[in-house]
């Protein structure tokens, strides 16, 4: 059965997204939205981000069926206690947090005797707010549920099914192995980037201006990820903390047995490790793992 009004808490980047995907795959379903920048939401009555922007939260979830909480992780106590009051029996509150364990914990908290059943559309940009946001965002993504211990399978089998009509591809994990995947493939790649475009912008001998105009190729895909929103950033890391130090562990391993082999001159080494990767972006692009950006040729609607 799908959601007939659906409320969007935290109308950026990905508050955006999913009142857009409603509005273009579930024509059906009202929309309202709210956010707690007052400036986001004049904005996204402007642009008609959603059905209804109301003043205050309580409007926003008043018999909403579904409550997509797209705010910050280290936002996700504090929205989910602001709608605790206003919301309708059988309501189910899920989530688009880039970490799970600490969400899910923080939600079940705050939002005793409510359906919570998180989730994390692995899918986004390195833009934020409520221009940023597009229907597309989720198509051919995947969407990774992770129902608590006990949830309701008709529930999630909802929850899955608003996915998936959104044009995700969903599966189920368990929260922690969410974290510990997710903390590899994600979150390690954005501590990565935000290092080297600061290193490079913190070398005394190279100038700033030198950094921008030789800025080619490699360095400037990393510049991209480095410019991810920093609240949003710096939540995940809080909020992943242990996951992240385990992965980076094992990475500045890895990343010094690459350094002896360059000073050994162990070209065999660095040979067999590039090969090694070189297939995995070949399977990545296999899977049809294909990027929905609007810059990678993608609707922008
Ligand atoms: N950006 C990505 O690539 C991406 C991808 C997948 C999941 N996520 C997750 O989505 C969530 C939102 O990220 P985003 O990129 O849309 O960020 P964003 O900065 O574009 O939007 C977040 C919005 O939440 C609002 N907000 C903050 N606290 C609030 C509160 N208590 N109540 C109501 N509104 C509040 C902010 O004002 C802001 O407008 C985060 O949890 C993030 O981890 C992000
Ligand atoms: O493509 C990007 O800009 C992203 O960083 C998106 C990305 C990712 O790491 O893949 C970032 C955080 C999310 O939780 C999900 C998706």
């Amino acid at each position: 059965m799908s959601f007939a009004r659906v409320a969007v808490i935290g109308l950026g980047l990905l508050g955006g997204s999913v009142a857009r995907a409603v509005h273009a795959h579930l024509p059906d379903a009202m929309t309202t939205g709210f956010d707690a920048d007052p400036a986001v939401r004049e904005r996204a009555r402007e642009i008609g981000l959603a059905n209804f922007v109301p003043e205050t939260v309580a409007e926003a979830v008043t018999g909403a069926d579904l409550v997509v909480l797209c705010v910050p992780v280290g936002a996700m106590a504090t929205a989910g206690a602001a709608i605790l009051p206003h919301l309708a029996p059988g309501v189910i509150v899920t989530d688009v947090g880039s970490s799970k364990a600490s969400v899910a914990k923080a939600l079940a908290e705050v939002l005793p005797g409510i359906s919570v059943i998180p989730a994390h559309p692995v899918a986004g940009t390195e833009q934020s707010g409520p221009d940023a946001g597009f229907a597309a965002l989720f198509r051919n993504r995947w969407c990774i549920v992770t129902p608590p211990a006990g949830a309701d399978e008709a529930e999630v089998a909802r929850v899955m099914a608003f996915w998936e009509a959104l044009g995700a591809r969903v599966e189920t994990m368990d929260a922690e192995h969410h974290d510990r995947v997710l903390a590899v493939t994600s979150h390690l790649p954005h501590l990565i980037a935000y290092t080297i475009v600061g290193t490079a912008s913190d070398l005394e001998e190279v100038t700033q201006s030198e950094v921008i105009k030789y800025s080619a190729g490699g360095f400037r895909d990393f510049t991209r990820i480095a410019a991810s929103d920093p609240t949003m950033w710096r939540d995940v890391f809080l909020s992943n903390r242990e996951a992240v130090l385990e992965m980076l562990q094992r990475f500045s391993e890895d990343l010094t047995e690459l350094q002896k082999a360059i000073r050994k001159g162990d070209g065999a080494m660095l040979f067999d490790t590039f090969t090694r990767t070189r297939a995995i972006r070949r399977s990545i692009i296999e899977m049809g793992q294909d990027d929905a950006r609007p810059d990678f040729g993608r609707s922008h609607t």
